[in-house]
């Protein structure tokens, strides 16, 4: 029987059971989803053995034990060996037509259609570690077979945040480089905000706990507000004040360049582990 508040009709196999299918697979089950709707393919024993422990997951060894009968399937191997992995499967799509949803950085819908053989329904989704916490920001594009199925997937990845729909496939490589990897960005900044903390003076726990939260309200007042980031951040910097000192020093380094930068460089790697790995 279905649940009537699960966006999983049928079984969905996670293929690959790092980190992010592991945040994928906690904030699913966290919000209800069925856990013995959710299968596992995992080489790692360890990995395998802990998906199966904290949520309760069915779990495989190889790919196509988790893959065959499930009507989703989430690839969440990393781009190096996604080629590999599809190959592994790809008599299993031509038999059961699943609809394949990658999360791979990088890698085109060409690619997995192309490695999976052909004729196949595939959503690339760029999602971030917050997805553990219901707290996650999904980027999705389909090709043309998938379309009529995109519901499906978003249906599944809003589960664990919003989600937003990409036209231009182009686009992801940006999305994977703003919000799959943002995460990473904002615990730098973290680290950094902690380690100056305490050159301060102040002690590690104090910084952690002024650190967080800040950058826990700073990100819900951007959210919850219509006003810009620039504006939210001009009411903080008074005139001649402690922000303004710390904000001229921030611009006076390089700080939008540097951003700017490695936002690129993060998009330009995208493409890379695309041609990489053509
Ligand atoms: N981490 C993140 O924040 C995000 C990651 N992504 C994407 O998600 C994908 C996974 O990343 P991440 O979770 O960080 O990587 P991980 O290395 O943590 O997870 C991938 C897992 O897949 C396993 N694996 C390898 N081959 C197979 C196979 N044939 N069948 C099943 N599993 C296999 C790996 O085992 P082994 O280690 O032995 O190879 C590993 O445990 C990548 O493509 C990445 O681009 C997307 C958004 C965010
Ligand atoms: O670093 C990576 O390549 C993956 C994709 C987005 C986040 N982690």
């Amino acid at each position: 029987m279905t649940h009537p508040s699960s966006p999983l009709p049928g079984p969905v196999a996670f293929i690959g059971g790092g980190n992010m299918a592991r945040s994928l697979i906690g904030g699913l089950v966290a919000r209800g989803v069925p856990a013995d709707r959710i299968r596992v393919a995992e080489p790692v024993a360890a990995l395998r053995e802990a998906l199966q422990r904290d949520f309760g997951v069915h779990v495989h060894e190889r790919a196509e034990a988790a893959a065959d009968g499930a009507a989703v399937w989430l690839l969440a191997v990393k781009p190096q060996v996604m080629r590999e992995v599809c190959a592994g499967l790809a008599a299993l799509a031509g038999a059961q037509a699943p609809l394949a949803v990658s999360i791979a950085a990088g890698i085109t819908a060409g690619q997995l259609d192309r490695w999976l053989g052909g004729g196949v329904a595939v959503v690339r989704a760029m999602p971030n570690t917050p997805a553990l916490l219901g707290a996650g920001i999904t980027g999705l594009y389909a090709n043309a077979a998938a379309v009529a199925r995109l519901d499906q997937a978003d249906d599944l990845l809003q589960a664990v945040g919003p989600t937003v729909r990409i036209a231009d496939e182009a686009q992801m490589d940006a999305v994977t480089a703003v919000s799959g990897s943002g995460p990473a960005y904002v615990f730098l900044l973290a680290e950094a905000m902690q380690q100056a903390g305490q050159a301060q003076g102040l002690s590690a726990e104090a910084a952690r706990a002024l650190v967080g939260q800040t950058l826990l309200g700073a990100a819900t007042m951007l959210i919850r507000s219509d006003e810009s980031a620039e504006v939210l951040r001009a009411r903080v910097t008074s005139p001649g004040g402690t922000t303004q000192a710390a904000i001229e020093t921030f611009e006076a380094g390089g700080f939008r360049g540097l951003v700017d930068r490695a936002i690129a460089a993060a998009t330009e790697r995208g493409r890379q582990l695309s041609a990489a790995n053509e």
